[in-house]
């Protein structure tokens, strides 16, 4: 039918997804089939069509030529949907348990056809609801271990990993995180978005030159290390989870960057329940913190031993350097990601949803104060149970 057919880009309609999906041969029977156009992120369409009698469905995401949330005046880069389908699969290598599977891409149509995942829930929206998903760490821990170590040099022929290194440059998507994560929330631009009650706390941040130097570091790291294919923008909006499953998605920021990025972004959206939360429901996120760099180290650790193709990695000192400077790193990045979600464009539910307006601007002071502080001393702390205590102090003084 015409979707198919024709060469040309097209904002897909409930009506369209439904032929799209019966053309692929996903369904045959057309009159079962329901479609809504479901997505609730940022930048593009989802379309989740399913077939009542079979109990069967899928999803269809659609990039648009404009980030949705914005509107047409934000131009956008189509080219970021098969940028997430070849991240989606090229993860999927190593890690297939923990992300969607692939059925079906499209260039022209900038679609990326996949695994209905709705039967599980977007771990933020979960989290936010009190669920605890006791396997999400051990399972993102796995899924930045291997997917960062196996598309690194440690594990690539370096033909294949500068290939890669070009497959996924991503100049557009990056230069949103440049803007957005590194450089925006640190100066009076328009883009921000805070609450008057924030203003002095926010034009103290502006005027703060240490801080804004070490910012600095971070964003040249951001645009100079390309050591592996990270996900971009591994958020727990990013997450789906259940009691027994977790699956990340969604990476369309997908390019060679830092190892620490992705660790600590998933870091700094841990942190905003541990804000959030009190007591023992706290100590359960600070626990899923701990958890995450154990099992990361763990099987980075492994995968290191087993097949690193570096012939330096003899040298013992080597892999705790590593190891070391991912860790360092995440917590700066994780420091930028609590300041951005908090005064910069698009925010976190955990701290937006807050009805009560004190207890807002107090847990958004605090994401603020505790990022400047992973940001400035990220030097100073010695592992994990030493960045526990850190959180703590920072969040209770
Ligand atoms: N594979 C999937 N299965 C079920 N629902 C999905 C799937 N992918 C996305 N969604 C739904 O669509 C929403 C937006 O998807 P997302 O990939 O985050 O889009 P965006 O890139 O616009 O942020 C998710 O929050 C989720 O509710
Ligand atoms: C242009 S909005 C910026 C923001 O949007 C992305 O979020 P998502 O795709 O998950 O909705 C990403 O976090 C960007 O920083």
């Amino acid at each position: 039918m015409a979707v198919l057919t024709e060469n040309t880009y097209k904002p897909l309609t409930v009506e369209s997804a439904i032929n799209l999906a019966i053309n692929l041969q996903l369904f045959t029977n057309k009159e079962n089939l329901v479609c809504k156009e479901i997505g609730d992120g940022n930048l593009n369409l989802v379309f989740h069509i399913v077939d009542n009698e079979k109990q069967k469905g899928i999803i269809i995401k659609q990039a648009l030529p404009y980030a949705k949330v914005v509107g047409e005046s934000w131009p956008l880069t189509i080219h970021r949907s098969e940028i997430e389908a070849n991240a989606l699969k090229t993860h999927g290598e190593f890690v297939s348990h923990l992300v969607p599977k692939v059925y079906h891409t499209d260039k022209t149509l900038a679609i990326t056809v996949m695994e209905d995942l709705s039967h599980l829930t977007i771990a933020r929206t979960g989290l936010i609801d009190g669920q605890n998903y006791p396997l999400l760490s051990s399972h993102v821990g796995e899924y930045l271990a291997k997917t960062l170590f196996y598309t690194s040099d440690y594990a690539l022929h370096p033909f294949k990993k500068k290939d890669l290194v070009k497959q996924f440059s991503n100049p557009e998507l990056c230069k949103i995180t440049e803007d957005l994560v590194f450089t925006d929330p640190f100066f009076d631009v328009d883009t921000n978005d805070f609450e008057e009650e924030l203003k002095d706390t926010v034009r103290e941040i502006w005027k703060d030159a240490s801080l804004k130097f070490e910012v600095a570091k971070l964003k040249k790291q951001f645009l100079t290390e390309t050591e592996a294919l990270l996900h971009g923008d591994l958020h727990t909006g990013s997450i789906f989870a259940s009691i027994t499953e977790t699956k990340v998605i969604d990476p369309e920021f997908a390019f060679y960057g830092p190892f620490g990025f992705d660790v600590g972004q998933f870091f700094a959206n841990l942190i905003f329940q541990v804000i959030v939360r009190t007591g023992e429901q706290r100590q359960v996120i600070l626990n899923h913190l701990e958890k995450t760099w154990d099992i990361f180290q763990t099987i980075f650790t492994d995968s290191w031993q087993k097949d690193c193709l570096e012939p330096f990695a003899e040298i013992e000192s080597y892999l705790p350097y590593i190891l070391g400077k991912i860790f360092t790193d995440s917590i700066g990045f994780a420091g930028c990601e609590l300041i951005r979600r908090t005064i910069g464009l698009s925010h976190v539910k955990d701290l937006d949803g807050i009805t009560d307006i004190k207890v807002r601007i107090a847990a958004k002071k605090t994401a603020l104060k505790l990022g400047r502080a992973c940001i400035l001393y990220r030097h100073k702390i010695n592992g994990m149970e030493d960045y526990i205590s850190f959180i703590k102090q920072n969040i209770n003084e």
